[in-house]
């Protein structure tokens, strides 16, 4: 039972990727990020590197540029950092796995593969192993995103004897509405798991379940609610938690009305944090200022709701 001391728990911001106005990776952005989390929504805990922070339109140089910044500058200041490291094949998902144990990262997540999608639970599971062989020190979540992915595969399928092949397998980020899924993953998973939520607009129905934390985009910028829904949640004041849990939907179905992707998204928390972290990079497409201000209105709404 490895890693036990360690188990990830509460809300962890999948973040965006600070970019310069000309499309080019930012450093000097994430330290003040760092900050603005940790002081400005209580946030200690991070994934990088994945779907919000634009992975897939990475070079693999970059996301080593970026996961060592994250790595470095969140030292002393943060829980945990989870590197994202899956990839459209296996040579660079294991330099990235690599890399992420030479830097210090906390764990690593893998995605599956979407452009040639594993087709049982059983190829899926050996894909994974491969990578997490190469980092066996650290603690290793899947990641699953069927949405996105097309890879749908149930999570409870995959958990079978996963830690016969992945000794250092420590939970999933489970980024599906298929709650039936996600309840049979708590209810077989060893104590030392940790199962984290990943559909921020339903989240207080996962904590019923049993999940342990949350990773999402949202949580960069109302992190700070959250964490008082789960607070709420966990001191049996349900009515409370609900009453969060409502706002955050009544935000998100607006924001998904007028089109809510990664890049309005980051514009979104641009306008709500006033870090300047640039635009998404294509084929993402830019946001256009107004649509993104006009759900941070909603936004500040929220806040004052609540
Ligand atoms: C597809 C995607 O990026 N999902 C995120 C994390 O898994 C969520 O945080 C969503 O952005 C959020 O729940 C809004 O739908
Ligand atoms: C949302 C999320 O967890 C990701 O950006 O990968």
């Amino acid at each position: 039972m490895a890693f036990v001391d360690n188990k990830l728990a509460g809300l962890v911001a999948a973040t965006f990727t600070p970019f310069t106005s000309q499309g080019e990776i930012n450093l000097t952005e994430i330290g003040p990020y760092i900050n603005y989390l940790v002081e400005k929504q209580g946030v200690k805990n991070i994934f990088v590197n994945g779907t919000t922070g634009e992975s897939m339109s990475l070079s693999v140089a970059e996301r080593k540029i970026l996961a060592d910044e994250w790595c470095g500058k969140a030292r002393g200041k943060m829980d945990q950092v989870i590197v994202h490291v899956g990839c459209m094949n296996l040579k660079e998902s294991q330099e990235l796995a690599r890399h992420a144990a030479q830097i210090g990262a906390s764990g690593i997540a893998v995605i599956a593969p979407s452009f040639y999608k594993p087709s049982t639970a059983d190829v899926l599971r050996t894909f994974l192993k491969e990578i997490a062989a190469v980092a066996p020190t650290l603690p290793f979540y899947y990641y699953h995103l069927p949405a996105v992915t097309g890879v749908n595969i149930p999570v409870r399928e995959v958990l079978q004897n996963i830690e016969e092949l992945i000794p250092s397998f420590s939970g999933v980020k489970f980024s599906s509405s298929d709650l039936m899924d996600f309840g049979q993953c708590v209810s077989h998973s060893p104590p030392h798991w940790s199962l984290l939520y990943g559909v921020d607009e339903q989240l207080l129905a996962a904590l019923a379940l049993g999940a342990h934390g949350a990773v999402g985009s949202t949580y960069n910028y109302v992190g700070r609610h959250i964490n008082n829904l789960i607070s709420a949640f966990n001191s049996g004041d349900l009515i409370e938690a609900r009453s969060i849990q409502f706002k955050l939907q009544e935000l998100l179905s607006h924001a998904f009305k007028l089109g809510f992707d990664v890049g309005v998204n980051k514009q979104l928390m641009v306008e709500l944090s006033g870090l300047p972290l640039g635009p998404p990079r294509l084929p993402v497409r830019p946001c256009p200022l107004p649509q993104a201000q006009e759900i941070a209105q909603k936004y500040h709404n929220f806040v004052l709701h609540i």
